[in-house]
């Protein structure tokens, strides 16, 4: 059994994790890692964003950039590098572990064929022969044209580098294209000048399968574990709304658990996924997955002895999870209507006066419209009862305009 060995932070033998991406997530993992004593640097490409306020340092850059990368780990010199986003310079990450020797969570290559759509169909539709929707490539308008043709309408086009439905259309008839496709280069997380066109797939409801590959305490090998799927309501692409479980047949939830045991075990390294499936009766098929705590799995912050933060730092380093749920809950966002200065939020007391109801406020100073700022998270008796509360207690809380202090 090999001993992990952790150090005290802002100590020379600290342990010491630069975070490549600093928003709601990453700043809950920060959070779940420093409760372990590590120290954590976090970069983004904006200053003050929801990590950094609770971090032991910042670094504020365009992370696509590789030298710059290559500069920011060379004077951090961290022990793990942690990507939370997909724009970053992925195609350096190999080249920065072989050199270093730091290690990439889960992998230089997991992070950068999950961040890239082609990269991942490749992957799992054609290496692994997993069930996804039909899908083509394009590069240009025509080739869009003719992509969407080849898939059917209706059809959804989205840049090959995104998230959180950035650049993502939702296309009905030919006459629509050409509006996606200006779409997707202008609102994409990065630029790869390509898109994929995806053919509609009807499904029953989707769900995220939290997988965790970490290291057992006994075998000292890596295990695969699975939380309860998580259920989730999308809208323009961005999720509005999760719960846990999601019912499901015990053929359809051993599908999602085989082809989440597939995929992962292709991208291979230790850490927490976010398998995103779309489920018709007992089949299942892939959609894509984060190498990282998924949005929607924020609900096991309400759910789980050890949420979907707490399973990503421990396996990252190399200790044991435990991914067990013990209450029903849900989730519900908190988006910024329109362009909003110095947000601040009322209807707090409110909501809370609901029973089993926590909130978290991101620290997002810009707010734009559709911006996640805020999710509420439930408890409940069942999914149901969870989801109301969620939502009244979502519902209840506004976002405006606050003034200047003085
Ligand atoms: N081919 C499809 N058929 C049916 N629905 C789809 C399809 N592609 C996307 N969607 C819907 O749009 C949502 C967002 O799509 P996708 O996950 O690919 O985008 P994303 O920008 O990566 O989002 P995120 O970062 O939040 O995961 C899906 O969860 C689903 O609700
Ligand atoms: N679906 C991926 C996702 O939810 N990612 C989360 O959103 C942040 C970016 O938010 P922003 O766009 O508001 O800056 C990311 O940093 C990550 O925490
Ligand atoms: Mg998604």
């Amino acid at each position: 059994m090999t001993e992990v060995v952790l150090g005290t932070a802002k100590t020379p033998g600290a342990t010491r994790i630069l975070m490549l991406g600093g928003g709601e997530l990453g700043k809950e993992v920060t959070i779940a890692a420093q409760r372990l004593g590590v120290e954590v640097h976090v970069a983004d490409r904006y200053e003050n964003s929801p990590a950094m306020q609770v971090a032991h340092a910042s670094y504020v850059f365009d992370m696509t950039d590789a030298q710059k990368l290559a500069e920011v780990v060379a004077e951090v010199q961290p022990d793990l590098i942690v990507p939370e986003v997909e724009a970053i310079a992925a195609s350096a990450l190999k080249q920065i572990q072989d050199e270093t020797g730091i290690t990439v969570i889960p992998t230089p290559d997991a992070v950068r064929i999950t961040m890239d759509r082609q990269a991942i169909r490749d992957l799992a539709a054609n290496q692994l022969g997993l069930p996804t929707s039909p899908f083509a490539f394009a590069g240009s308008l025509e080739e869009l044209q003719a992509g969407a043709e080849k898939v059917g309408f209706p059809c959804f086009v989205k840049p090959t580098m995104s998230s959180s439905g950035h650049g993502q259309s939702y296309v009905e008839s030919p006459a629509e294209v050409e509006a996606a496709w200006n779409f997707a280069s202008e609102d994409a997380r990065a630029h790869t000048g390509k898109v994929i066109v995806e053919g509609k797939v009807d499904f029953d409801y989707e769900i995220t399968l939290l997988t965790v590959r970490s290291r057992d305490a006994v075998t000292d090998e890596i295990v695969t574990s699975y939380c309860d799927p998580i259920g989730h309501r999308q809208v323009s692409g961005d999720f509005v709304e999760s719960w846990q479980p999601q019912p499901m047949s015990d053929t359809a939830l051993a599908r999602a658990q085989m082809i989440a045991h597939q995929v992962t075990t292709a991208l291979g390294g230790c850490g927490i996924f976010g398998v995103e499936l779309f489920v018709k009766g007992d089949d299942v098929i892939f959609s894509e997955l984060s190498p990282r705590p998924h949005d929607t799995g924020m609900v096991t912050m309400a759910t789980q002895r050890y949420s979907e933060f707490d399973l990503h730092a421990r396996a990252i380093l190399g200790l044991p999870v435990d991914t067990k749920a013990d209450h029903a809950g849900a989730c519900a966002v908190i988006k910024s209507p329109s362009e909003i200065d110095n947000p601040q939020f009322t209807g707090l007391a409110e909501a809370m006066s609901i029973p089993e109801i926590d909130v978290r406020l991101f620290g997002k100073a810009e707010a734009h419209q559709g911006r996640r700022l805020g999710v509420v998270l439930a408890r409940g008796t069942d999914i149901e009862n969870a989801r109301k509360r969620a939502t009244q207690a979502s519902d209840a809380i506004s976002v405006i305009s606050g003034k200047e202090k003085p």
